[in-house]
């Protein structure tokens, strides 16, 4: 079974929001764009205006589809939604309490990401993203 997911990189003059993953989550003590599991039958995109408000704080105004990553942990597949966040209403903030903060895009490449992560966190630091 795939489990199919969304996530925000969420973009502010040329920063971008990331969130420590708990230890107790899958891939846990990982960076990651926030973002979680879509519901059954629910769109991506809804997936990820609902999932950017429980875990941010935020409301999703304008977001393009980024890449869609396909891939297989040991434990579990994710089809991993991807989308580019550039306007949003409210202060992004860990409203569970995750630790987060707003990296320049070369810092992106000091993080430890899930390994599925790898071809987003090369794109944003390709010089011509976003
Ligand atoms: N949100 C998010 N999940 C990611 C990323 N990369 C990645 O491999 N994943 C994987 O996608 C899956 C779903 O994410 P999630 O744990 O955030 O789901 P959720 O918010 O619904 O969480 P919950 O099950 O704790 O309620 C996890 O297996 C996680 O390891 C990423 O950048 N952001
Ligand atoms: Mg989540």
């Amino acid at each position: 079974m795939v489990v199919k997911v969304a996530a925000g990189i969420i973009v502010r003059d040329d920063l971008v929001f990331v969130a420590l993953r708990s230890s107790e989550q899958h891939q846990g003590d990982l960076w990651e764009f926030p973002g979680g599991k879509c519901e059954v039958d629910e769109e991506p995109a809804h997936a990820l205006e609902r999932e950017l408000y429980e875990e941010c704080g935020i409301e999703v105004k304008q977001c393009t589809p980024f890449q869609v990553i396909r891939h297989d942990y040991s434990d579990k597949s994710v089809e991993l939604h991807f989308f580019e966040v550039s306007d949003f209403d409210g202060e992004p903030h860990g409203k569970e309490g995750q630790p987060v903060k707003w990296v320049t895009r070369p810092e992106l490449t000091q993080l430890c990401f899930p390994e599925a992560n790898v071809p987003i966190v090369e794109a944003l630091t390709q010089k011509s993203s976003l």
